[in-house]
């Protein structure tokens, strides 16, 4: 029985997850999926550019190690970026610890239907501003007198700005000051699943009383109510148990009740009798302090200087999300690289995100006027050999060096894929690409009379690109 491309994926993804640290398999490969199997090589798509290359730089062959014994043969794995997901970015921490079940002792005969809650979900952790302080200071009164103020409590916002981080933070600290509390956390497709398939299973008595005996439930997500009838109607009967009883209820939504398409009118009108609380994108000043505050929770305050903090905030403007997800990306950038967190080093690694937003947005961002050819030129006329030389198979050490150098700036200047890099300089294939690269990086950090003419080249083709000529 052949397997099919998803199912050769999450064998291998697997394995990994058993040698690999918890954080990378959640950063790196849990975002990612099979696309196909080409001859003997699994394609596996990933949100973005730079997942797709630290993937294939760190884990393809590592990943390809297990097929003989998961699969009983050997194969290639390749990622690349995965079109349908591009602008799906899901980088949902900064240096996350798994979310942890919050489960204890005590807790475990109380009914529970519960996704497990992220700990650094808490109130103490979330940064409030103009954009959200309305909605926050309605969860902090959820949490102190639930049942009572804001019942329902309905917050909703575009994807990314902190619902679900509110959300959690009145269960924990609800769950803070009774550990026994009652909670059930779904999102709405957990609740219609769990609807049909007591439906199927014929235990509706069981269904209602894990959702109607409890005493907080929150739901995420009801705009993926509209068109259910029947789930809507279980929830209209879940809802008015849970309230007349005097819980509390909190619910997220993309947009407010009134909005939500084939939503009926009488859970419409009572998604609205509690407090519907809205969470817009934080300006400037607030997407710092949020940065600063994640920088400080994960002592990085010295890594990365408040400059770069800085620059981040300015550009990366779509969701709290996009800057977590920025930082990350920065990180493993640098450490991929060696070198230290600067502005320099931030517009390189975030490049795709700056590029998202519009040039004129982007004033410092310049516009990209060198290409390969024209580092190709430059390395080769520096180095007293052609580009075509540069972009042939010849391996004698005059053009292997400045080949490579070549190949290091198409990285650092213009982040192309490993494989694009590869494809300009005659088909060579990922892995020399990366050996090329170390290589170039490996002499950088032993040899200054190497590194110095590397930067004066580079230096000329930032010169470039910002005025248009060759600096000497
Ligand atoms: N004000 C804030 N302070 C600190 N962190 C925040 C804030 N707003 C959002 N975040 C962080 O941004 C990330 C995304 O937030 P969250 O998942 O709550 O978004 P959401 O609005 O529920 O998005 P979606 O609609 O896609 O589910 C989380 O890691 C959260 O901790």
């Amino acid at each position: 029985m052949s397997l099919s491309p998803a199912e050769i994926w999450d064998r291998l993804r697997q394995r990994a997850r058993q040698v690999l640290p918890e954080q990378a398999y959640r950063a790196w490969l849990e975002p990612t999926e099979a696309i196909g199997l080409d001859d003997n090589t699994l394609l596996v798509g990933a949100s973005d550019q730079f997942t797709a290359d630290w993937n294939e730089s760190k884990h393809a062959d590592l990943l390809a190690t297990f097929a003989p014994v998961a699969l009983g043969h050997p194969i290639k794995i390749r990622f690349k970026v995965h079109q349908e997901r591009l602008g799906r970015v899901q980088m949902d921490m900064f240096v996350a610890p798994p979310p942890v079940a919050v489960s204890t002792a005590p807790i475990v005969q109380q009914p529970r239907i519960s996704t497990p809650l992220n700990p650094r979900y808490t109130f103490d952790q979330f940064v409030i501003g103009k954009s959200n302080d309305v909605a926050a200071a309605a969860a902090q009164a959820a949490a102190q007198a639930p049942g009572k103020v804001y019942n329902p409590l309905f917050i909703y916002g575009e994807t990314g700005l902190g619902k679900t981080h509110l959300m959690q933070g009145i269960a924990h600290e609800l769950l803070r000051r009774t550990p026994t509390l009652r909670l059930a956390y779904v999102g709405t497709e957990q609740f219609t699943n769990e609807f049909i398939g007591a439906i199927q299973a014929g235990a509706m008595g069981d269904f209602r009383r894990r959702f109607r005996e409890i005493d907080l439930l929150l739901v995420d997500d009801v705009q993926f109510l509209k068109g259910k009838e029947s789930t809507q109607e279980e929830f209209f009967h879940t809802f008015n148990a849970i309230y007349e009883a005097g819980r509390q209820i909190v619910l997220t939504s993309d947009r407010p009740p009134k909005e939500i398409p084939g939503l009926e009118s009488r859970l419409v009108s009572r998604f609205e009798w509690g407090m519907v609380a809205n969470i817009d994108s934080p300006d400037l000043e607030h997407r710092i302090a949020i940065l600063k505050k994640k920088a400080s929770l994960d002592h990085l305050e010295l890594t990365i200087p408040d400059e770069v903090i800085e620059f981040i905030a300015q550009h990366v403007k779509s969701s709290v999300r996009e800057l977590e997800g920025s930082i990350i990306k920065l990180l493993a950038y640098a450490s991929l690289k060696h070198r230290d967190i600067s502005v320099d080093l931030a517009r390189e690694a975030l490049r795709d995100k700056l590029r998202a937003g519009s040039s004129s947005d982007f004033p410092d961002v310049p516009p990209t006027t060198i290409t390969v050819a024209t580092i190709q030129q430059v390395v080769a006329r520096e180095w007293g050999v052609t580009p075509d030389g540069l972009r042939s198979k010849t391996r004698t050490k005059q053009l292997t060096v400045p080949r490579q150098i070549a190949m290091y700036l198409c990285r650092e200047l213009l982040a192309l894929q490993l494989v694009e890099i590869g494809n300009a300089f005659g088909g060579r294939d990922h892995s020399t690409v990366i050996h090329s690269l170390d290589r170039v990086a490996d002499e950088m950090n032993g040899d200054p009379a190497f590194t110095e003419r590397v930067l004066k080249i580079r230096g000329m083709l930032e010169s470039l690109r910002t005025t248009g000529q060759l600096g000497s």
